[in-house]
């Protein structure tokens, strides 16, 4: 298979990354994937560097191999603990940031990284410390590294597991204050007892299997957890209701989202069994933490184990942490040596691979498509933004884009034929000529909803191979006028449709007009009646002023009836130039578009 182009950062001078071959520009802010890079998925950003390398500013610790993977390609600032406004301070001269669970990414890092901030990379698997609404608006990936820490938070959670029916923390600080209090600290069993995991993700079905090993029961709720990954390791996939209402312990491993924030809270304390023990390496917002102090005071919870607090670090004074029933540890669930290595490794590689255009197997924040997909679809991608582009510079002035309708022929089955990717560069294609918005895979689709922009799709289904996965893309752009009437369809919409020739995308149809252009450079379009001359009448007057023409096509409805001549060239004639060819007799109207 041909090697995919790999991008470079938009600065030409570094000298690491300028001998690799750089995408059309039209493609410059989306990229794809070497060809070694084939089975991961992926996404793409470039970068803006001030220097020869990009800046990423690693804003918590990190481990040491990812540093060195980073300082490889990029200028590395290590800012710990930095407040809030100093981490705002800096973002602008930053191209990535990574951070882990302790630093707040908020709209205003975005807000201050002035565009420059490209990816925001999470050393480890919550993303709840990222605003990721802001970060989408803004363009900016953000990618985690979600696999590195698993086993950890595992272990975690089964250490605080067996150190809290073992009253562990609590006998050794007993032990130091030169007690020995054997029989304050009689411990329960776990053999034989009820788990229910709450998240069956990739924790929490590793505490399920270790906890199997203990000879404990175990039961799951997850609303989106497969049966058969259940099924295979012994557990039983129950209502939310039914796993609190018979676990002995709960072992929460959701994330902390809208909809699972207190979860656990007065109402559903009340439906546990009394004497439940609650161990959270989750998040700490997934309990109600008042309400939690209740439960363990009224006796409905007997002990609990937590990881993570709502606010973190908690209150020194914090009536949880001090509660003589509760364990508690400082966020230490993925804080092994092992999976730190791993983490820094896998978030070093996500984070270098985006600001290089690469691949970001683990976006957050954005469709991925996969590697092979994208390969089929890279002409078809730039085809997408070029007539984009074109359809928008049709507009008169003063008609606002709102309605765009896309129709893709294709022999492809829909469920085997991936639009999104087309769509956002249609979008680029429309919304970049007219603002100054940048607009990426990332922000495509809200992008175009802040503008009012409507994308509808459709897909003509065409009989025969689907060895191609596109044969036409059409774009039309309704109630507005055009400032070249030809480009109107019989249905009174701006039209404009490509296909792919040759690797090469070419504009065949404008309005009801067949033409044959290949979409490189910038085009001229002229309607005019059609008689013997006219290119070599405009192509002398482009000639004089060394303008190349690339490439000359003329759609007509009828011999000599009224043509639309297309003709590719180089570069942007003069205005003298185009008002010259507007003076040709035969010519009724002309536009210049740029590509
Ligand atoms: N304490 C620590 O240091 C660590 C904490 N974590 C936290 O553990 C959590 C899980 O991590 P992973 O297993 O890697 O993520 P994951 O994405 O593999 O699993 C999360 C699971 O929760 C499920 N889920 C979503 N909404 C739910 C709901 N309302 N009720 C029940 N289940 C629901 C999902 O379907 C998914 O299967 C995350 O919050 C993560 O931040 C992860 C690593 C370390
Ligand atoms: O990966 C996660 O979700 C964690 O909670 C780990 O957080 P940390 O990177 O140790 O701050």
């Amino acid at each position: 298979m041909a090697s995919l182009a790999t991008p470079t950062l938009k600065n030409p001078s570094s000298p690491s990354l300028s001998s690799k071959p750089r995408l059309p520009s039209a493609l410059s802010s989306l990229h794809f994937p070497p060809s070694h890079h084939h089975r991961r998925r992926f996404l793409i950003i470039t970068a803006s560097a001030s220097s020869n390398k990009p800046t990423v500013l690693v804003a918590e610790k990190l481990g040491e191999a990812g540093l060195l993977l980073l300082k490889q390609f990029a200028d590395v600032d290590c800012s710990y603990n930095l407040s809030p406004e100093e981490l705002c301070t800096k973002i602008s001269l930053c191209d990535a940031l990574i951070v882990r669970s302790g630093t707040k990414v908020n709209r205003e890092v975005f807000e201050s990284s002035g565009g420059r901030l490209k990816v925001v990379g999470r050393a480890g698997v919550g993303i709840d410390n990222v605003d990721l609404s802001a970060a989408t608006e803004h363009g900016c990936l953000v990618v985690n590294a979600p696999t590195a820490n698993t086993v950890a938070a595992a272990e975690h959670g089964i250490a605080l597991l067996a150190a809290m029916a073992r009253n562990v923390a609590q006998a050794d600080a007993s032990i130091k204050s030169g007690k020995w209090q054997r029989n304050k600290y009689v411990g329960v069993s776990l053999v034989g007892k009820t788990l229910a995991v709450l998240g069956f993700g990739k924790v929490g079905s590793e505490v399920a299997r270790r906890a199997k090993g203990l000879g404990m029961h175990v039961i799951a709720h997850d609303p989106y957890a497969p049966a058969d990954r259940a099924r295979a390791i012994g557990v039983e996939l129950v209502s939310f209701d039914e796993a609190i209402a018979t676990a002995d312990f709960i072992s929460l491993h959701m994330p902390l989202t809208p909809a699972t924030n207190k979860m656990l809270n007065d109402e559903t304390f009340a439906k546990m069994k009394k004497g439940v023990r609650i161990v959270n390496v989750a998040r700490g917002g997934v309990i109600d933490e008042e309400a939690l102090v209740r439960a363990l005071d009224d006796g409905i919870v007997a002990q609990a184990a937590l990881d993570v607090f709502s606010e973190e670090p908690p209150k020194p004074d914090s009536k949880l942490v001090q509660h003589e029933r509760v364990t508690v540890t400082p966020h230490l669930g993925a804080s092994t040596v092992e999976a730190q290595e791993g983490v820094a490794i896998e978030i070093a590689e996500a984070v270098v691979g985006a600001l290089k255009g690469e691949l970001a197997a683990t976006a957050v924040n954005a469709p991925m498509v996969p590697a092979e997909v994208l390969t089929e679809l890279k002409p078809f991608v730039e085809l997408a933004e070029k007539l984009g582009r074109l359809a928008v510079q049709l507009v008169a002035g003063g008609s606002g884009v709102k309605n765009v309708k896309v129709s893709y022929a294709t022999a492809r089955a829909p469920d085997d034929f991936d639009t999104r990717l087309l769509r956002a560069m249609i979008t680029k294609g429309i919304i970049e000529p007219i603002s100054s918005v940048f607009v990426n895979l990332v922000n495509a689709d809200f992008t175009a909803k802040q503008r009012g922009l409507r994308i509808t799709e459709e897909r003509v289904l065409l009989d025969g191979s689907p060895e191609s996965p596109l044969e036409s893309i059409q774009v039309q752009i309704a109630n507005v006028e055009s400032k070249f009437a030809s480009a109107m369809s019989e249905t009174g919409e701006i039209r404009v449709e490509g296909r792919v020739k040759d690797g090469i995308p070419h504009l065949t149809k404008v309005g009801s007009f067949e033409v044959d252009v290949s979409l490189e450079g910038s085009i001229i379009l002229c309607r005019q009646v059609d008689q013997p001359g006219m290119i070599g009448t405009v192509g002398s007057i482009l000639g004089e002023e060394n303008v190349n023409v690339s490439f000359m096509s003329v759609g007509r409805v009828a011999p000599r009836k009224h043509a639309v001549m297309a003709i590719g060239v180089d570069d942007q004639p003069s205005k003298e130039s185009l008002k010259r060819i507007g003076e040709v007799p035969a010519i009724e109207e002309f536009v210049f578009l740029k590509l």
